[in-house]
């Protein structure tokens, strides 16, 4: 029962639903025969293993030992504990596991091995491991393993190798159901089996945003205890070809050209390669012409200038989840076709952002869009136009301070369900006036030459991995996969107020 409470030696509540394990212990008589009536009597003992916070959302396994002289008494205690447990139907029994042993620093398998698998043991979660050997090996086999005997799939690694595993698990319900991944408007089967995160990439952005901190131990907790985290996740289309799936930062212009400059030869460098292309990318400050058509997302509730954010428990993502319910309820699984109207915007842009969350990471504490929503069924389109570098400076400042970043003339933000986007270039090619010049003059601006103006396109970011086409169709579907992950939870001053806050959140 979620509702039941130990009072441990230290005088903290632990709800049953955050006990990690429950071990009977072998009592050591010497090192605790203190007192002298204690060397008469034979004494038995309990311990719970259970979490910890700590400062920044980090999570930590604790432990407390109880011992007393009634043997029956601590069977009794221990049984009755282990039952709560086993009542805890949200918890994970049984894991697959896949390890990118090169990803961000290349300590995908010391990490796993020496700070998670010990937890996963504690906890008897019994695991299936995969060490990959190439790209896209975790994806292919998700499409062949009986994945509906596990209860979550876990990937070791950056927010490439959490893509690969959401896409094998989302293309393969897709496939089993039957529906056409091809087509933009079909309405996507929901994915239940929950994907774990063990941060060890390199910007690690989808567990940051999702945690509040990437930490191994933190995240494997999490795991454990079988939280659940529902999440948008937005397909992308090219001329009704199906290119992938994104959840956290679809970028063109400023972040695709770092993802772009940041080749697989650069991964030596280890997370410090963005930086690197970053600043690089910063100083060419190139521009790119197009139009961008969006939805506004009418029915979610809450706005990008908002100044609240998607916490633990968030009640705009709740109403969400209802309405999509109802909807569920009403139409079934067929696309309810949108009336509401398109909004055109046309002109030169620096970067046209797309985020399905806020896109917190360590470089970043507050993200892109720092009132996004883990599960609201929208993304939040950020636009920032030509400006000069040291406007675009100030802009990339405020994304690691408390100032908004939203809060300048040439930046617009808006809450968008669905997007498409076509370059000045492709529009010139569809209406088949192919200008000479272009060709001749090079990628710059013909009509001026020092306006840093590119004619050629820049590329889509799409979580971390360039996309082939410029010309995309991105559609958000509300909460189509679920983390185990809890969002992030509001900030505890001290342990006393912590505990205080789960009790009331629980009653
Ligand atoms: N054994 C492997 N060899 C080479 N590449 C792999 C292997 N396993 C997975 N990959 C690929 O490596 C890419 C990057 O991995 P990962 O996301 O773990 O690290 P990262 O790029 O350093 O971090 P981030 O994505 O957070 O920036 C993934 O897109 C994945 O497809
Ligand atoms: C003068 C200081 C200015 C500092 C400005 C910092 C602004 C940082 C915002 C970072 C936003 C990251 C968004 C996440 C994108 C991920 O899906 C993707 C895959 O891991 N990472 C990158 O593309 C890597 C992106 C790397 C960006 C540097
Ligand atoms: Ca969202």
């Amino acid at each position: 029962n979620q509702c039941c409470w130990i009072l441990t030696s230290q005088n903290c509540f632990v709800p049953i639903s955050e006990i990690i394990a429950v071990e009977e212990r072998e009592f050591n008589k010497k090192q605790r025969n203190i007192g002298r009536w204690q060397k008469m009597a034979k004494l038995h003992a309990f311990t719970v293993y259970y979490v910890k916070r700590a400062r920044n959302h980090r999570w930590r396994c604790s432990d407390v030992t109880f011992w007393c002289v009634d043997e029956h008494l601590c069977n009794q205690w221990t049984q009755a504990l282990k039952e709560s447990l086993e009542m805890q139907k949200s918890r994970p029994k049984q894991l697959l596991v896949y390890i990118n042993p090169y990803g961000g620093k290349r300590q995908g398998k010391r990490i796993y091995e020496q700070k998670v698998a010990p937890l996963f043991n504690l906890a008897s979660i019994s695991t299936d491991v995969v060490i990959t050997e190439h790209a896209n090996h975790a994806k292919d086999n998700l499409f062949e393993v009986n994945i509906y005997k596990y209860d979550g799939v876990v990937c070791v690694g950056g927010d490439g190798m959490f893509s690969e595993v959401m896409h094998g698990l989302i293309g393969r319900m897709q496939k089993d159901s039957g529906i056409d991944q091809n087509n933009p408007k079909a309405s996507l089967v929901q994915c239940n089996i929950r994907i774990g995160i063990i941060p060890a990439g390199s910007t690690d952005c989808i567990c940051y945003s999702t945690v509040g901190i990437s930490d191994p131990v933190t995240s494997a907790l999490h795991i454990i205890v079988g939280d659940c985290q529902p999440l948008d996740v937005s397909s992308v289309h090219h001329n009704n070809t199906f290119l992938k799936y994104s959840v956290s930062l679809l970028g063109y212009g400023f972040y695709g050209d770092i993802l772009k400059d940041n080749s697989e030869k650069k991964r030596w460098m280890g997370p410090m390669r963005y930086d690197y292309s970053g600043f690089k990318t910063f100083l060419s400050h190139h521009y790119y012409e197009g139009t961008i058509a969006y939805q506004p997302a009418k029915r979610t509730h809450g706005s990008p200038r908002d100044k609240e954010s998607c916490r633990t428990g968030c009640y705009i993502c709740k109403k969400s989840e209802k309405q999509l319910a109802e909807q569920t309820k009403e139409h079934g699984l067929k696309h309810e076709e949108g009336e509401e109207e398109w909004k055109v915007i046309k002109g030169k842009f620096l970067a046209i952002n797309a985020v399905n969350m806020s896109c917190a990471c360590p470089r970043s504490p507050k993200g892109l869009s720092p009132a996004a929503h883990l599960a609201d069924g929208s993304a939040d389109l950020i636009l920032v136009r030509k400006c000069s570098r040291f406007d675009f400076l100030r802009y990339l400042v405020r994304h690691t301070n408390q100032d908004d970043q939203f809060d300048f003339p040439f930046v617009d933000v808006y809450r968008v369900k669905c997007f498409q986007f076509t370059s000045k270039l492709s529009e010139d090619n569809e209406s088949n006036v192919m200008d000479i010049g272009k060709k001749r003059f090079g990628q710059f601006c013909r009509d001026h030459p020092a306006c840093c103006c590119n004619i050629v396109n820049s590329t889509w970011n799409c979580d971390g991995e360039t996309l082939d086409s410029s010309a995309i169709e991105v559609r958000v579907h509300c909460q189509l996969m679920k983390l185990f992950a809890r969002g992030i939870e509001e900030n505890c001053k001290d342990e006393a107020a912590c505990s205080q806050s789960s009790i009331e959140q629980l009653l």
